[in-house]
């Protein structure tokens, strides 16, 4: 057995619009999370938590190059020895305001940026957001991992390519609303059966905008045991995972030494 990694999902509501108020609960979860014990390893946050979906307004709401929230969790990291992945921010930049991860490491060095690449229509994200057009792979202390944001989930050939790029956990921080739970669960853990990875999605919680969002948030193993789920209130939900099970499975199921790329690709 490989050395478990601990990780900690902050499953929040988001105030739409109000980027002080959730600075000030975001930082007040990382520090619970730190002060718990065994600390994480590592702290994931959900989809757009500076802002929600306030997006007739994002313009103006959007973090400049992410400067705010740079500082911020960079800082938290460093003085804490643990990592971050900041979910995602509304990002200002010249071409215009995007969805963006950023994920720092436990000196506080940013190791990954990674935008949305695919906008998500029903809540109008097309019109107000750009799309990024880069991949989420990236490597966290020797761990290969990945990023896709929420509405991306639905897209099986971006998982199945980070998978072969070599990830072995998929982060998934969302704002992921009703009535599509089942969609949600269902998705979630056919990414990790088919890539066999782990899959580690941060969901929020509470209404706005019309929608109500429903938490949910979940750990799934590479076999698509569920090790961990939360219900629709705000908290932190803690799993520690085996990297060593993605081997085993793929060993036991050899999914990727089977594929026929040259028929279908
Ligand atoms: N924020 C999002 O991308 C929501 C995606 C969603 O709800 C879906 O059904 O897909």
């Amino acid at each position: 057995m490989s050395t478990p990694l601990r990780i900690a999902l902050v499953q929040m509501n988001i105030v739409a619009g109000n980027p002080d108020a959730n600075f000030a609960k975001m930082e007040a979860r990382l520090k619970e999370a730190a002060a718990s014990s065994p600390k994480p390893d590592l702290i994931v946050l959900p989809e757009m938590w500076n802002t929600g979906y306030a997006l007739t307004e994002i313009q103006v709401l959007a973090d400049p190059d992410g400067r705010r929230t740079k500082e911020v969790i960079s800082d938290f990291c460093r003085k804490h020895g643990i990592s971050v992945l900041a979910g995602s921010i509304a990002q200002l930049r010249a071409e215009g305001v995007t969805n963006t991860v950023h994920v720092f490491d436990r000196t506080g060095a940013e190791v990954s940026e990674y935008s949305k690449i695919h906008l998500f229509q029903l809540m109008n994200e097309h019109l107000h957001l750009e799309s990024g057009d880069k991949l989420g792979t990236f490597d966290l202390e020797g761990i290969p991992a990945a990023v896709m944001i929420c509405y991306d989930i639905r897209f099986p050939e971006l998982a199945r390519k980070l998978a072969l790029d070599g990830a072995q956990i998929l982060f998934v921080p969302a704002e992921w609303p009703h009535p599509r739970l089942h969609h949600w669960r269902t998705l979630l853990q056919a990414r990790a059966i088919e890539n066999q990875m782990y899959v580690v999605s941060c969901n929020t919680v509470g209404d706005s905008g019309g929608s109500s969002f429903f938490g949910h948030s979940m750990v799934i193993d590479p076999w698509g045991e569920v090790l961990a789920e939360a219900e629709e209130e705000e908290t932190i939900l803690v799993a520690e995972i085996d990297l060593g099970l993605v081997n085993e499975v793929r060993g036991r199921i050899p999914v990727f030494a089977d594929r026929r790329p040259k028929i279908y690709e």
